[in-house]
């Protein structure tokens, strides 16, 4: 087959020339039911010419829901994954995914989708937690892995993200590797560690955000790879949505709390290094610290989104690391464009190792991410909305508010509904789903105020949520929840975290009945 001359550029190792492929031609080694990992975190970096080629396959031979795959990808892939789910091509997902179709499909029950802290997935998948029902002893059939370079030793540079790539490659029966040569070779950003489990396992090393000690590649058997394909997509990130008053209010109190704590010594006037979680939120909250005059910022987190640009610009930043640079197109631009300067000042890692627990705590991280909804003592729901519909996934927000020193999460204190401008408040009587607990967080923010929950027994914090985070249109419901709960618990003996459980889900039936959680009245209890 002829080779491009971009291609032979990008494979420095030669034999692995003799393997390049059409994607069409490797149709034939897909079965249906075989375990498939896919390179790839939040929407980049994954393959696309090999999981397009199927889906024309699947179309053209009418083969929706005759040839599904158990998927594991590190976190979420890009459109490719949603058009698979909408081929009703996906048999099992792991362990993070967004978009509205896959979404759809695992909630219409035909994707059986598991979640599982993202530092925790890859090594688990290498023990064969997920592969118990094999009988042949394999964990991976395929490896499907997107490389912007391949080394003389026939390594692989991955692109803008890591993920769970070096794990999958060391489980998989086979590999084929795609290498895109529309996007610039990432040679020389990545850090990365190879997996070696317990017993044998030895602490990792990093005491500073810009330490490296692992390896530029992810090492290979070339004697697994079984075919090299030339990819010329590029990532496809949708635009985030323009910060509004909201998340620019979410912003500036955590700016007033951060200068706060500066001034009080609890943090270093650099503060510590920070995790941003995924969503417009999200990015927002660190455009919001662009303005901040901050110096001499670090960044430890997951994802760097395009808000971490203009950090970076304005020289708030200093360094930045994370298992995966998730940027529009306007973003990728931006930072190809000062590519020089920037790949000094970012380093990318296994997603074990970015949301490892031993690190997120030896660096005192500071994590802010987004719930669903959070409840009076401060347990909060990340992924199942009315505790039934799945979103996107726990993700990394529990590696990280676990694990932080501080931990913040930041919400818009109501969103709409169809028929109510604030129909859903944020915050609730009892979390319909817990998926961090009152033991994890220590500060709630919304566009309303900032409550500092460190040290309050659960009936302050209550009081401090509702007074500071509430939406005006709650804030007397949910004081008259909590009231009515501690009369009620005062006379059973149970007031350290009152409940009515007639009542505690109230919120969440009258929005599923009425479109709003503003109830009208509570049922009696005695
Ligand atoms: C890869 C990683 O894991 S990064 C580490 C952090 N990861 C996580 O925190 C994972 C879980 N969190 C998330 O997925 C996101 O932060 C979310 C979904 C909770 C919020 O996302 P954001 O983009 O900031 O907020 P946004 O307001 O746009 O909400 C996203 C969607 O969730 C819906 N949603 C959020 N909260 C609720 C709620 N209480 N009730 C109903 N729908 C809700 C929104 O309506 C919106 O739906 P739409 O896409 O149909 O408009």
């Amino acid at each position: 087959m002829t080779v491009s001359q971009l291609l032979k550029q990008r494979v420095r190792y030669l034999p692995y020339l003799e393997k390049v492929k059409q994607p069409k031609d490797l149709i034939p080694l897909f079965k249906n039911g075989q375990y498939l990992g896919w390179s790839g975190f939040t929407g980049v970096g994954t393959p696309k010419a090999v999981p397009d080629a199927l889906i024309e396959h699947v179309e053209q031979n009418n083969l929706q829901g005759k040839l599904k795959f158990n998927l594991f990808v590190g976190a979420s892939a890009g459109p490719e994954e949603n058009l698979w789910a909408q081929h009703d091509m996906i048999l099992k997902r792991a362990p993070h995914q967004v978009g509205k179709p896959i979404a759809k499909a695992i909630n219409t029950g035909k994707i059986k989708f598991f979640d599982k802290h993202l530092s925790m997935f890859p090594q688990d998948l290498t023990y064969g937690f997920y592969t118990r029902e094999r009988t042949d002893n394999k964990i991976l059939d395929y490896m499907i892995i997107e490389a912007t370079a391949i080394k003389e030793d026939g390594s692989i540079v991955p692109g803008p993200s890591v993920g769970a790539s070096p794990e999958f490659i060391s489980v998989s029966d086979k590999i084929i590797i795609e290498v895109n040569t529309a996007t610039p070779s990432f040679e020389g950003i990545h850090d990365i560690d190879m997996p070696i489990n317990p017993p044998f396992r030895v602490p990792y090393p990093y005491v500073k955000v810009d330490d490296r000690c692992g390896r530029d590649s992810i090492p290979v058997d070339p004697e697994k790879v079984i075919a090299i394909v030339e990819s010329k997509t590029m990532d496809q990130v949708p635009p985030n949505t323009p910060s509004d008053l909201i998340s620019q209010n979410i912003a500036q109190h955590l700016v007033d709390f951060f200068r706060n704590e500066v001034k009080h010594g609890r943090l270093p006037e650099n503060l510590l290094p920070l995790q941003s979680g995924i969503g417009n939120i999200a990015n927002a909250v660190i455009e919001g610290l662009t303005d901040a005059q901050f110096k001499h910022l670090n960044v430890w987190t997951e994802v760097l989104q395009d808000s971490f640009l203009d950090l970076f610009a304005n020289g708030s930043l200093d360094f930045a690391t994370a298992t995966s640079i998730r940027l529009t197109e306007d973003g990728f631009k931006r930072a190809f464009a000062d590519w020089e300067n920037l790949k000094h000042k970012i380093c990318l890692r296994s997603q074990v190792v970015s949301n490892n627990p031993e690190m997120i705590r030896r660096l005192g991280v500071i994590a802010m991410n987004t719930p669903v909804e959070v409840d009076i003592y401060a347990h909060a729901n990340s992924t199942n909305v009315n505790g039934s519909r799945m979103l996107n996934g726990l993700g990394g927000s529990a590696d990280f508010l676990r694990n932080a020193k501080l931990s913040i999460m930041h919400a818009p204190s109501a969103r709409p509904t169809k028929v109510d401008p604030t129909g859903i408040s944020s915050i609730v009587p009892m979390a319909s789903h817990v998926d961090q607990t009152e033991h994890d967080l220590d500060i709630l923010v919304t566009e309303q105020g900032l409550a500092d929950l460190r040290g309050l027994c659960p009936r302050d914090r209550a009081r401090e949520i509702i007074k500071q985070c509430a939406h005006p249109d709650y804030k007397s419901l949910l004081t008259d929840y909590l009231e009515r709960s501690e009369h009620y618990a005062a006379k059973h003996g149970s007031l350290h975290e009152p409940h009515m459980l007639k009542n505690a889900f109230k919120f969440h039936t009258n929005l599923q009945e009425k479109g709003t959680m503003k109830v009208e009245n509570w049922d009696p209890v005695d």
